[in-house]
């Protein structure tokens, strides 16, 4: 088969490097990567500081490249670039897809499926979710501590019928843990729920996840933004567990104390360049649609947008 990481940063660089362990020498593997990134990659291999650094993962693709034009059509596309980079994304991907392609795009927020579904009508594209927490640490080395690193995926809306059996044998042959969940959209604003209320307050307050579980006050507020995700949910239909607002704030304390989200680490890093849109911008924007008040979400990132 030939599959394709289109984006190999923390999360993508993580899967990346284990299926490639796993079938580098039986599958032609290749990455989208750019930069210092790709070209360290291409000099050295990619490596993987697995659980914290203490299992090592060095893998080299058949091709490291930052142009699908030297790529084949792919039977397999992970897809895992920053919200902001999705539209341009897409578009690199529509030249090396086909109707039989199988996307799965692992990226945070609610509305990811429709969102690329706006753009590209090929392929069997999975709409999905997952909690890792992993960066890139310098050019070429990925690093992974904390989170649960299993996926949830379900059906194509487009494609009911379509079960993704080849990419579930490589995720399972590759020890990668998954759940085949449908309807996977309670999951995915699960997820939502945790990442976009941890996401925002980590990031506009620049504290860590166990930062943030050891200050009342923030707790509180973090709990205010699930709160506010939970009403949202509500109204359209998205049927979340009567606890979660609870199991979500105790998911917290999986994940090291020093553990920073990734949008964290963005504001940190990149300043103006982060998915705050895909956090604060969506929810306030579904609050006014769907006549839900969001004013701690609003406070948060109206904080975050005048850093
Ligand atoms: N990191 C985490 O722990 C988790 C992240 N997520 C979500 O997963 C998604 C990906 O996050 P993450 O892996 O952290 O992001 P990263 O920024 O670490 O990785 C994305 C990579 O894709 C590269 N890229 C983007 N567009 C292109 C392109 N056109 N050509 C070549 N390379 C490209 C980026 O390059 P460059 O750096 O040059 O922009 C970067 O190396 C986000 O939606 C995030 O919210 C979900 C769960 C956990
Ligand atoms: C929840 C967490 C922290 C790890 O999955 C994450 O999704 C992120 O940092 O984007």
């Amino acid at each position: 088969m030939k599959i394709c990481f289109f984006g190999v940063g923390g999360v993508g660089g993580y899967f990346g490097a284990l299926v490639t362990k796993k079938f580098g020498e039986k599958h032609d593997i290749f990455f989208v990567a750019r930069g210092p990134h790709e070209d360290t990659i291409n000099s050295q291999g990619l490596t993987l500081k697995k659980s914290g650094g203490e299992e090592l993962i060095n893998v080299s693709p058949k091709l490291c490249t930052n142009n699908v034009g030297d790529l084949p059509i792919c039977d397999i596309i992970v897809l895992l670039v920053k919200a902001y980079d999705l539209e341009s994304a897409i578009a690199e991907i529509a030249k090396i897809s086909n109707e039989e392609t199988v996307i799965l795009p692992l990226l945070n927020g609610v509305d990811i499926y429709e969102k690329i579904r706006s753009q590209l009508d090929t392929g069997v594209v999975f709409p999905s979710c997952i909690y890792v927490g992993t960066h890139i640490e310098s050019p070429g080395v990925i690093y992974q501590k904390g989170g649960s690193c299993k996926i949830s995926l379900g059906k194509d809306p487009m494609y009911p019928e379509f079960y993704p059996r080849a990419l579930l044998s490589l995720l399972n042959d590759s020890s990668i843990n998954f759940n085949w969940e449908n309807p996977v959209q309670i999951s995915i604003w699960s997820k939502y729920m945790f990442i976009a209320a941890f996401g925002l307050v980590t990031a506009a307050y620049g504290k860590t996840l166990g930062e943030v579980l050891d200050s009342p006050e923030l707790s509180e507020l973090t709990k205010s933004i699930m709160n506010e995700v939970e009403e949202i949910a509500k109204k359209l239909d998205i049927n979340l567990d009567n606890d979660i607002v609870e199991t979500s704030l105790s998911k917290a304390k999986g994940f090291p104390y020093e553990a920073k989200t990734s949008f964290q680490r963005d504001v940190e890093l990149k300043g103006e360049i982060n998915e705050g849109d895909l956090f604060g911008g969506t929810l306030i924007r579904y609050g006014k649609e769907l006549n839900v008040t969001t004013p701690n979400t609003e406070i948060v990132y109206t904080r975050l947008l005048n850093k």
